[in-house]
């Protein structure tokens, strides 16, 4: 079963199951979407179904949601969890200050917020993730549906303004219709090569009205979980460097890595 995965799956897969370790019974979870935390939700619900875990978990998305009932986990808002322990999530993109972009997949708005309302978040990613200087993954921006050309307009003056390198913005389309978000808006990518004030841009676009968010997480990240293709675990933490490495082997027979 194993050989059918790319090495990219592999490499999810073990920075997920290594995060699913820092799960403990009564906390509750905020949990990421995307196919990096699809893996981190699947190793939780076998947890809970063979470890006897018992957690409650915040989605991010609808499909999340879905995954995560699917696999045993319960599922609660945030707004009945209040405050979360812990939220694991993948991203698009980390720079060495664990700044992220995020939105690969849309749920961008929903993961900020969950993401602000925990003690800690942690991401977990491939190693091909890390960049020097975020920026070379179009960066999502969530806009309403109103006034969305005007918007857009007003993104690209404002990317201008700045003098940020790449200035084209492109409404992210499913099919030949325009994506919509869970919260019903839309996402345009910016294509901006390399951004150099991450902190700056961030604010400036959640300015522009008709933008509801952006995918720059800046100063939200505590730590990221880096997996391999061999199965190479690394920890990196925002106050101590890199913390941890281990080494995960895969079970042929189940699909599952387990700690040597
Ligand atoms: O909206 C989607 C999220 O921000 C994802 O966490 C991000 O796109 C990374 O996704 P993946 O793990 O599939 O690369």
């Amino acid at each position: 079963m194993t050989g059918e995965l790319s090495p990219i799956d592999k490499a999810k897969f073990a920075a997920a199951k290594h995060a699913a370790s820092l799960v403990e019974t009564g906390m509750r979870v905020g949990l990421g979407t995307g196919s990096t935390a699809a893996w981190l939700v699947r190793c939780l619900g076998e947890l809970v179904r063979e470890e006897g875990l018992r957690f409650r978990g915040v989605p991010t998305s609808t499909r999340t949601a879905e995954l995560a009932r699917d696999v045993g986990i319960e599922v609660i808002s945030l707004d009945e969890a209040r405050w979360l322990d812990i939220t694991i999530d993948g991203a698009d993109e980390f720079d060495g200050d664990l700044n992220l972009i995020k939105g690969g997949g849309g749920a961008l708005l929903q993961e900020k917020i969950v993401a602000t309302a925990s003690d800690q978040m942690v991401v977990i990613a491939d190693a091909a993730k890390e960049v020097e200087r975020l920026g070379s993954f179009p960066l999502p921006v969530e806009v309403i549906p109103f006034g969305l050309q005007t918007s857009q307009a007003l993104i690209e003056e404002t990317l201008v303004s700045m003098d940020v390198m790449g200035r084209q913005t492109t409404l992210r389309m499913n099919g030949d219709k325009p994506f919509y978000t869970d919260e019903g808006n839309h996402i345009l990518d910016l294509h901006l090569g390399r951004i150099g004030n991450a902190r700056q841009l961030a604010m400036v676009l959640n300015q522009i009205p008709g933008v509801v968010e952006n995918g720059l997480f800046v100063d939200i990240c505590d730590k990221v979980i880096i997996g391999y293709g061999d199965g190479r675990v690394e920890t990196r933490d925002i106050n101590e460097g890199t913390v941890s490495e281990a080494q995960l082997e895969f079970a042929e027979d189940d699909n599952i890595f387990r700690d040597l």
